[in-house]
């Protein structure tokens, strides 16, 4: 009991720093009753959430609820598993994203990704970055690229660390820097759109900061999505949260009011650590 109530004195304190009045902004991405079956399992039951432009927005839930499912459904990454089958509606600024027409390379490029444990390709800092670019025709020259590559890194947070070993290969960075390249990487095809899968489940708490700071600076040039099993990181990154349970979205709302009188008890029992 006295855990539960300290974890919410946390949460209390992380989110009393934040801003308070929450306007709505517009949305830039919304689900309509969707479903997700794994072969004959079903994962996802109607799920109807929007997500606000230039937010962050926390998916949290006990594990195996389909929070990850949710996130790959945003990018399509779940036609990348065979038995997957997506039912219902997403729209990506009021485009159908699963319309047949729509070129799924772009829209992983509008829709970006940085998964749960970071993953560099095999080339120097340089080249990971510099690869979504070449793909995606974003530079005509190599000062073009140097630039974006520049641009990137900095904006990811790393620049200043790796500036003088550009060359070397990505994955000798620590796992901290990786998931940083990973969001450069992620950035430099200029995306709207950044989905991120616990993030930092694999950082040391050092690490993790740093990540998080930068989550909060991207939020003012991309609409963020974020998938936690921290209670406190969802209090300290997201303005939005949404609390799923067994495939449900049991409610959504300003991070502020979920955290501290939210309408649903499996809510309530879940961020008090009553289970999950
Ligand atoms: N590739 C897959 N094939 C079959 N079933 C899957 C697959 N991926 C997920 N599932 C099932 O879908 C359900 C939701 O899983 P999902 O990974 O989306 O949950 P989660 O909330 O992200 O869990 P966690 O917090 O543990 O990562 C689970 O029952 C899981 O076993």
């Amino acid at each position: 009991m006295r855990q539960e109530t300290s974890m919410m004195e946390n949460i209390q304190v992380t989110l009393a720093k934040g801003p308070v009045v929450q306007p709505r902004r517009p949305i830039k991405m919304r689900s309509e009753k969707v479903t997700v079956h794994y072969g004959t399992k079903q994962a996802l039951y109607d799920i109807d959430l929007d997500v606000e432009e230039n937010q962050v927005t926390a998916l949290i839930g006990p594990s195996g609820c389909g929070k990850s499912t949710f996130l790959r459904c945003l990018n399509r990454m779940n036609d990348t598993i065979d038995i997957a089958k997506v039912g219902g509606k997403i729209t990506l600024d009021g485009e159908d994203v699963y319309d047949p027409a729509i070129d799924v390379v772009e829209l992983r490029a509008r829709v970006g990704m940085v998964f749960q444990k970071p993953n560099p390709f095999p080339k120097s800092i340089f080249d990971n970055v510099a690869y979504g670019p070449k793909i995606h025709g974003l530079a005509s020259t190599k000062a073009e690229l140097e630039e974006i590559v520049v641009t990137s890194l900095r904006k990811a947070g790393l620049y200043e660390e790796v500036k003088d070993r550009l060359a070397e290969p990505g994955t000798g960075l620590s796992g901290g820097q990786q998931q940083r390249l990973c969001i450069a990487r992620a950035i430099a095809v200029s995306p709207e759109v950044i989905l991120m899968d616990e993030p930092c489940s694999a950082l040391d708490p050092i690490a993790t900061a740093k990540v998080e700071e930068l989550i909060d600076e991207l939020k003012q040039n991309y609409t963020i999505v974020i998938v936690t099993h921290s209670m406190q990181q969802a209090a300290r990154v997201s303005q939005r949260t949404a609390m799923f349970h067994l495939g449900y979205l049991v409610e959504v709302g300003p991070t502020e009011k979920m955290f501290s009188n939210p309408d649903d008890k499996r809510t309530q029992d879940y961020i008090t650590g009553r289970f999950g």
